[in-house]
């Protein structure tokens, strides 16, 4: 089955989910979904599988605990490259990231790009409503990524982002060892030392209106101890090499 799926992670968003899902679908008509719950006390997780009754674009992965964002993607990519899809995206189930944008996204990945950013740090990106506190974390975690990383990235952090399938099987994913947010950014790190073909594309990031954020300070201690020993690693020369990843574009 070609084509790409939306991989959603979700933990207590049933005040969000429905709106997101719709919103999908009415962006793309092409596009499939996969929502990956944690067994939300909420029910979000039954409120999307009787979304899926009626519409075969529309799946869920149920798992039996909250065990954070990285590993909710990683067992729906595995799902989604076991489906054949040709890209994998990721999305936030709270409407920060707008489904309407999609189009850009997968544009790129069209032309040859291993993986996609939609960006809020790079010129045209922006965030509505987000709390200052919320920006300088999200522009420290980069910044100092790409210190510690020697990354290029613009907004490493970001949770809108899509990958080719291809791109996807040749990381080995199980080698992956965050289990929060800062998932996002050794992913990113991946195919960038990788010597794939990254590009950012701007974005407008909306703070959520409903639910909250399942941000934690466990979740920042995690991504700054993680970064740094990545770094610290890396200029020791402790980090394995990677298999380089083939030219899309060629
Ligand atoms: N399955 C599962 N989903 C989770 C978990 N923790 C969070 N999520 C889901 O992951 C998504 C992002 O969580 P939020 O709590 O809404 O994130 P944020 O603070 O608003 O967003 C920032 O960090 C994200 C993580 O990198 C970014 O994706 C996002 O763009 C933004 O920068 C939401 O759909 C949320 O339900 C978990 O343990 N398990």
């Amino acid at each position: 089955m070609p084509g790409a799926v939306v991989v959603i992670p979700t933990y207590n968003e049933k005040e969000t989910i429905t709106a997101i899902v719709d919103r999908i679908l009415a962006a793309d008509s092409e596009v499939h979904i996969l929502v990956v719950d944690d067994n939300s006390p909420d029910g979000t997780g039954q409120i999307v599988d009787g979304i899926a009754a009626s519409n075969p674009r529309v799946n869920v992965m149920h798992r039996t605990e909250k065990n954070g964002l990285g590993t909710a993607y990683v067992n729906g990519f595995g799902w989604a490259l076991e489906q054949g899809y040709d890209y994998i995206i990721e999305m936030d189930a709270d409407g920060s990231h707008q489904p309407e944008e999609l189009s850009r996204l997968l544009k790129l990945l069209d032309g040859g790009a291993n993986l996609a950013i939609g960006a809020r740090w790079i010129p045209g990106g922006k965030t509505e409503n987000w709390p200052w506190y919320r920006q300088l974390i999200s522009r420290s975690g980069t910044t100092y990524a790409r210190m510690m990383l020697s990354s290029k990235l613009h907004d490493i952090t970001s949770g809108y982002r899509g990958f080719s399938a291809d791109t996807l099987r040749a990381l080995d994913l199980s080698k992956l060892d965050s289990a929060g947010y800062c998932f996002q950014i050794e992913l990113a790190w991946l195919v960038e030392r990788s010597g794939g073909v990254v590009r950012e594309f701007p974005i407008t990031f909306v703070e959520r209106l409903e639910g909250h954020s399942k941000m934690t300070t466990g979740i920042v201690v995690e991504a700054l101890s993680k970064v740094t020993s990545w770094g610290i690693a890396s200029r020791l020369g402790r980090i394995p090499k990677s298999q380089p990843l083939a030219n899309r574009a060629s």
